[in-house]
């Protein structure tokens, strides 16, 4: 029995570092993971073209799944395994929610491999991969603000303490991303930088909940590059033409929305930075399962 799912990377809003709250939305850069059953009992993990790096989150996922849902596919939890393949043009640790994606597409391929996937909620297959992110240390609040914008698509709010959904809303953006070359694991933020800025970040919050999205995101990048000490330049560049501008995550990269137009002249100044400039949109579809 094989599975298999598609999962979107996010971009930021509101990062939830500072209070807890976060919001994210999500955007066409895709994570697809593979999962073949097995009856040793064990689970085991490949990320394709990466050999060097961690597998353990997405090993997790899948025995968070089995062990909560094989019963209900009519089998005995002890006696399933899983071979777990993830293929993505999501960059890891970049601030685009590569782990989120990961965990959803497992989670969901999981769940399409048990034959079961249309009788789970979508909000709970999600809590069960930010479950596994936390059981594995790679995120610090749980990310349920990035996990639920990659599940569901479009932009969501939400309370990472509680795994709370608090709005969601589809929107039709154009998506400017810059990722830098280095590397920021959300595992290893400063976290007492970032609860220094939470009356910003509540700021943030109250904008998001009114719908003022652009706004949201760039206050939130301004807050957030001074406590983690990204540079603000490249949303300098950026404004004041485009809606909103903000570093995504706990960075490098930087995600801006706008008109069309104005973001391809914004990608000409980003271009001119080492890393990588990406032209994208927003995805209102969330994971989907493909057959294999
Ligand atoms: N395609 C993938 N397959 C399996 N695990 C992944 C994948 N992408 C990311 N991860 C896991 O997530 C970790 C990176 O998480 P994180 O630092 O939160 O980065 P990001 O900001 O991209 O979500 C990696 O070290 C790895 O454990
Ligand atoms: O680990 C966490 O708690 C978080 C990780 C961040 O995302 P990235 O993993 O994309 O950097 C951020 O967007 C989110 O609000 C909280």
């Amino acid at each position: 029995m094989d599975g298999r799912a598609v999962a979107p990377a996010a971009g930021t809003i509101l990062t939830a570092f500072a209070t807890g709250t976060g919001s994210a939305f999500a955007v066409d850069l895709e994570t697809t993971a593979t999962v073949e059953l097995t009856s040793d009992g064990e689970f085991v993990g490949e990320i394709d073209d990466r050999p060097e790096e961690d597998t353990s989150l997405i090993e997790r996922c899948a025995e968070l799944t089995v062990d909560r849902y094989a019963d209900q596919a009519g089998l005995n939890a002890d006696d399933v395994g899983a071979r777990v393949l993830t293929e993505s043009e999501i960059p890891m640790a970049a601030g685009l929610t590569s782990s989120s994606a990961a965990a959803n597409a497992t989670v969901l391929a999981t769940l399409d491999a048990l034959e079961i996937v249309d009788s789970v909620d979508r909000i709970d297959a999600c809590r069960l991969g930010v479950t596994a992110a936390r059981d594995v240390g790679v995120t610090t609040t749980g990310a349920f603000d990035d996990a639920s914008a990659s599940m569901l698509g479009g932009v969501t709010i939400t309370d990472n303490d509680t795994d709370t959904l608090l709005q969601r809303e589809e929107v039709d953006w154009h998506v400017l991303v810059y990722t830098p070359p280095e590397r920021a694991y959300s595992g290893e933020t400063d976290m007492d930088a970032c609860r220094r800025i939470a009356p910003m970040a509540e700021l943030v919050e109250e904008l998001a909940l009114d719908s003022r999205y652009g706004e949201a995101m760039t206050v939130n990048g301004f807050a957030y590059c001074g406590a983690l000490e990204f540079s603000t330049a490249p949303m300098l560049e950026a404004m004041p033409d485009v809606t909103g501008v903000t570093l995504s995550g706990s960075g490098p990269s930087y995600v801006a929305v706008g008109e069309r137009a104005t973001l391809e002249d914004v990608r000409e100044r980003w271009d001119d930075r080492e890393g990588t400039t990406r032209l994208l949109e927003t995805r209102t579809d969330g994971t989907q399962t493909r057959s294999t």
